[in-house]
């Protein structure tokens, strides 16, 4: 499939709709990075700054609050082209200096594809999810 109009709105909708408020919020942050640090207990040291040694300390809560902040950002401009690359060449930037690898982007993907099925039921679209980042969030994002 591709990321056309009708994928990217489904994200959008799914993404709202996952989001959700207030601690389910962070359930879903936390959920996500144990995930990823399943898959590579190794890519915890990149985090040491933000106390990635436990999800749960208020640093690394923090941390997770600005990743999905910027994942909020980038899924809501999905129907907005020009804000789109926008918002993807600043995070590129932020990123490279973090010298983070397809690797890393292959353990968010892999960790949002268990952690939004859990929260989404039968409507996670796993097809548009995967066409808009495979696409257009890793290629805009990634550096290495
Ligand atoms: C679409 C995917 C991603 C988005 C939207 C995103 C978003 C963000 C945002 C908004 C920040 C905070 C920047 C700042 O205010 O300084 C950040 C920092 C960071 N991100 Fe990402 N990120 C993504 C993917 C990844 C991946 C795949 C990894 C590695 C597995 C990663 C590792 C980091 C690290 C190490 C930091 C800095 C932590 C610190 O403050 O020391 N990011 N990211």
């Amino acid at each position: 499939t591709k990321c056309g109009p009708l994928q990217r709105l489904k994200v959008k909708q799914q993404w709202a709709k996952a989001y959700g408020v207030g601690h389910e919020r962070l359930e879903l942050g936390i959920a996500l990075w144990k995930s990823i640090f399943a898959q590579d207990p190794e890519s915890r040291s990149i985090f040491t700054r933000v106390h990635g040694d436990d999800v749960r300390h208020p640093a690394f809560e923090a941390h997770i609050a600005r990743v999905f902040n910027g994942f909020d950002r980038i899924i809501s401009s999905l129907t907005d082209e020009d804000v789109l690359q926008a918002q993807l060449a600043h995070l590129k930037a932020q990123h490279i200096k973090l010298g983070i690898s397809a690797h890393h982007f292959k353990l968010m993907r892999t960790g949002l594809s268990y952690v939004l099925p859990a929260q989404l039921g039968r409507c996670f679209d796993k097809e548009a999810w995967g066409s808009c980042w495979d696409e257009v969030i890793y290629p805009g994002i990634k550096s290495l």
